[in-house]
C-alpha cells in the first residue's frame, strides 16, 4: 500500500467505471474487498455511515461488550496524547462492527461526523465499502487502508489503520482502529504499529481478567454448603473448575474439562445457576448441580433390558466385562465355574446368573462345601433315605439337589470336597440323578450348577486332591471375579451405596477416599463393608481422621492375621493357647510362675509363646 498517488485513484476510477482491476496495481487485500464490495452494491460515491444505533440501543450493546470496554478503554485512553498531537481518532469497534467507543482530537471529530463516522455507527465493508474497520475485523488481520483504496468516496480523505482483537479464548472479540485525515503528521506505519500494540495490551488484559475470573469462581466456592448432591463450578466457557466431594469422589482431578463430557460420564446436569463477578456483573461461571444417570441398583442395558444387577456395578471395564459373562451365561444353561478371591462377590453374580435365567421361579440354592464338616457332606449334598443310619429323621432328608430342582445349584468351596463325595458327585453331574444315602432309588434332578473356588483348582488337579474329570465337568464356562484392588474406582460406589443403605449421611474428604482406595483389601469387598460399618459404629456422623483411618486399617489386619493363625491351629492347640493366656494373666505375666503354673520348662514356656505369637 503505497502512498496517495494519482496512478491509484486511476486504478480507482477504472474498476469502478468499467469492472476492469488492473492487475498488481493495489494490495491484494484491497483488490478482493473492492470485488466484495462490487457484490454488495456498495454505492462508491456515497460511503457515509447509514446505521447508527439510537441511544437505548447503543447502551444494551455497550452493554454486551462491557468486558472488552472495560479492558480496552483504560489502553486506549494512553493513546490520548498521539491523538491530539497527530489529530487523528482512535475507535474501539465490536465483533459486529459497531463504534462503541470514540475519542479523538477536535478537528478529526468534526470531519468524521460529516460522514457519520461517529459511535454507534456499523462500520463495515457492506455498509460504507472498503474500509480499516470492516476489512480487518472480515480477514482478521492488522491493515492499513489509505485515501483511494477506500472503496466510497466518503472515506477516501482518511488513512485508517485497524486490528482485530482477540479474547483469552482466541475469539474474536471487536478491532480497534485509528484514523486521520490523509494530510496528518503520522505516518501509516506508525499508526498500524500502535494498534497492533495496543490490541496486544489488551489481549493480555483478558488473560489476566480470566485468572481473576477463575480466583473469584474459587472464593465462590467458599460459600457452597457441603451438599451431598455432587456440585460442579464451570467457567464461563463452561469447563470444570472446581469440583465437591460428592463429586470428587467419583472424579479426581477433572478440571479443565468441558461440563458436557462429565455428561457422557454417567451424570446429568440438575441445575445450572449462572455467576456473575461481583466486580462488574460479567457472567464468570456456572454452579451446576449433577445427578447421577447410572445408580444401583442397575439394570444393565447390554442386550436385554430384563438384565438386572441388584449390587454395586461401579464403573470398571473389568467388573462391567464380568457381569457381561455373566448375562451371556445367565441365557444358557452352562455350567459356570466362578474363581476369585474371598469376598469378591461371587455367591452374588451367582444369584444375578440365577435370578437372570429361565430358572429364576425355581430355588436357588447355595451350599458352602467349607463349611460342612466332611462327613456330612455327602448326606447334604444328596440326602438320606427314610432310616438310613441311626438318628436319622424318619422321613429322610432331601439332599441340596433335590431341593434346588429345577433351579440353581451354587457350589461354594468346590476345593473342599473329599475325595469320596467327589464320585458321588461326579455321577450326579453326568447321569442327572441322585441316589440318597442309604436309599436304592435314584431321583432325578434338573439343576443348573454355578461352582466357585478362591483356590486353584487345577493345581488340586495336579495334586491328586480332585478327580480330572470331576474338574472338566465343571470347568465349562469360566468368570474370573476381580479383587477389589484391581477395581479401585469402584470404591466410591460401594461408600455411596453404604451409606444410603444405611442413612448415613457423611462425606470422606478426598484423603480418606484416597486411604481406602490405596488401600489393598485382601477381604475385598466384604472386608471394605466391614471396615465401613465400624466406621460408622465408631464415628457416626464425625468421620475418622486420616490417621486414625490408617491405624483402624492396621489393627484390622493384624486381627485378622491373629484369627486366620489361630484357625489354623488345632484344637488341642487352641485350648493350650487359651490356658497359656489365662495363666499369664493370673501370674501378671511373670514367665516363671507362668511355667510353674503349668508344669512345664521356662524355655518350653518361651517357645511356645513364641509358636502362639504372645510375645
Ligand atoms: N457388587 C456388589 N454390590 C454390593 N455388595 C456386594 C457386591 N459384591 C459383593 N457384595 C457383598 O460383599 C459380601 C461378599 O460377597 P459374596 O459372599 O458374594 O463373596 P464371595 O466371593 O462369594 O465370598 P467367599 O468366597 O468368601 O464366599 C457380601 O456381603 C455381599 O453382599
Amino acid at each position: 500500500m503505497g502512498m496517495v498517488d494519482l496512478s491509484k485513484r486511476e486504478v480507482w476510477q477504472r474498476f469502478i467505471r468499467e469492472g476492469i482491476l488492473d492487475q498488481g496495481r493495489i494490495h491484494h487485500r484491497i483488490e478482493e474487498s473492492w470485488q466484495l464490495c462490487r457484490r454488495y452494491n456498495v454505492n462508491p460515491y456515497d460511503g457515509k455511515g447509514k446505521v447508527v444505533l439510537e441511544p437505548p440501543l447503543l447502551l444494551e450493546r455497550k452493554q454486551k461488550n462491557r468486558r472488552l470496554l472495560q479492558l480496552a478503554v483504560p489502553v486506549l485512553e494512553k493513546l490520548q496524547k498521539l491523538i491530539q498531537e497527530t489529530k487523528s481518532l482512535l475507535l474501539l469497534i465490536d465483533r459486529d462492527g459497531y463504534v462503541l467507543y470514540a475519542n479523538g482530537h477536535q478537528q478529526a471529530i468534526k470531519k468524521a461526523k460529516a460522514i457519520r463516522f461517529t459511535e454507534g455507527v456499523k462500520w463495515t465493508e457492506d455498509e460504507v465499502g472498503t474500509n480499516a474497520i470492516g476489512t480487518a475485523l472480515r480477514i482478521q488481520e492488522p491493515i492499513t487502508v489509505v485515501g483511494d483504496e477506500h472503496y466510497s468516496v466518503a472515506s477516501q480523505q482518511w488513512i485508517c489503520s485497524a486490528t482485530p482483537i482477540y479474547n483469552e479464548k482466541k475469539e474474536l472479540v471487536g478491532a480497534i482502529d485509528l484514523s486521520c485525515p490523509i494530510n496528518s503528521s503520522l505516518l501509516q506505519d506508525h499508526a498500524l504499529a500502535t494498534v497492533v500494540a495496543a490490541a496486544y495490551t489488551i489481549e493480555q488484559r483478558f488473560q489476566l481478567q480470566k485468572k481473576e475470573d477463575l480466583l473469584e469462581l474459587f472464593k465462590y466456592t467458599h460459600h457452597i454448603p457441603n451438599p451431598h448432591s455432587p456440585v460442579v463450578i464451570c467457567d464461563c466457557h463452561e469447563k470444570t473448575v472446581w469440583m465437591n466431594h460428592g463429586l470428587r469422589a467419583f472424579l479426581p482431578n477433572l478440571t479443565d474439562q468441558p461440563l458436557e463430557s462429565l455428561c457422557e460420564q454417567k451424570w446429568r446436569i440438575q441445575t445450572k445457576k449462572p455467576i456473575h463477578s461481583a466486580v462488574d456483573g460479567e457472567l464468570i461461571g456456572y454452579e451446576v448441580t449433577l445427578q447421577r444417570t447410572a445408580v444401583y441398583p442397575q439394570t444393565f442395558y447390554f442386550s436385554a433390558p430384563s438384565f438386572h444387577f441388584d449390587g454395586v456395578a461401579g464403573e470398571s471395564e473389568v467388573f462391567a466385562h464380568v457381569l457381561q459373562s455373566c448375562e451371556k451365561a445367565a441365557k444358557t444353561e452352562t455350567t459356570v465355574y466362578m474363581t476369585g478371591e474371598t469376598g469378591t462377590g461371587k455367591e452374588m453374580l451367582a444369584r444375578f446368573i440365577h435370578q437372570n435365567s429361565n430358572r429364576k421361579n425355581k430355588p436357588f440354592v447355595a451350599v458352602n462345601c467349607g463349611a460342612i464338616p466332611k462327613e456330612l457332606i455327602g448326606s447334604e449334598l444328596f440326602g438320606y433315605a427314610e432310616g438310613a443310619f441311626t438318628g436319622a429323621k424318619r422321613t429322610g432328608h432331601k439332599g441340596k439337589f433335590v431341593q434346588a430342582n429345577g433351579g440353581t445349584l451354587f457350589l461354594d468351596e468346590m476345593g473342599e470336597i473329599p475325595p469320596e463325595m467327589q464320585v458321588a458327585l461326579l455321577r450326579v453331574l453326568q447321569e442327572r440323578e441322585v441316589v440318597p444315602i442309604g436309599g436304592d432309588k435314584a431321583i432325578p434332578v434338573d439343576v443348573r450348577i454355578i461352582t466357585a473356588t478362591h483356590r486353584d483348582l487345577y493345581k488340586l488337579v495336579q495334586e491328586g486332591k480332585l478327580r480330572e474329570d470331576l474338574f472338566y465337568r465343571i470347568y465349562v464356562y469360566p468368570i474370573h471375579v476381580p479383587p477389589l484392588r484391581e477395581r479401585k474406582e469402584d470404591i466410591p460406589f460401594f461408600i455411596e451405596h453404604y451409606c444410603q443403605k444405611h442413612h448415613w449421611t457423611v462425606t470422606f474428604s478426598d484423603q480418606l477416599l484416597q486411604l481406602l482406595m490405596n488401600y489393598h483389601w485382601p477381604g475385598n469387598i466384604r472386608e471394605l463393608l466391614n471396615v465401613l460399618e465400624r466406621i460408622r459404629v465408631e464415628y457416626g456422623t464425625h468421620l475418622p481422621s486420616v490417621s486414625q483411618l490408617q491405624s483402624m486399617l492396621v489393627a484390622w489386619n493384624q486381627n485378622k492375621e491373629k484369627a486366620e493363625q489361630n484357625q489354623a491351629l488345632s484344637y488341642r492347640e487352641k485350648i493350650e493357647k487359651e490356658r497359656m493366656m489365662n495363666v499369664l494373666q493370673i501370674t501378671n505375666g511373670n514367665v516363671s510362675k507362668a511355667a510353674a503354673t503349668l508344669n512345664i520348662s521356662r524355655s518350653t514356656l518361651y517357645r511356645k509363646l513364641k509358636k502362639y505369637q504372645l510375645m
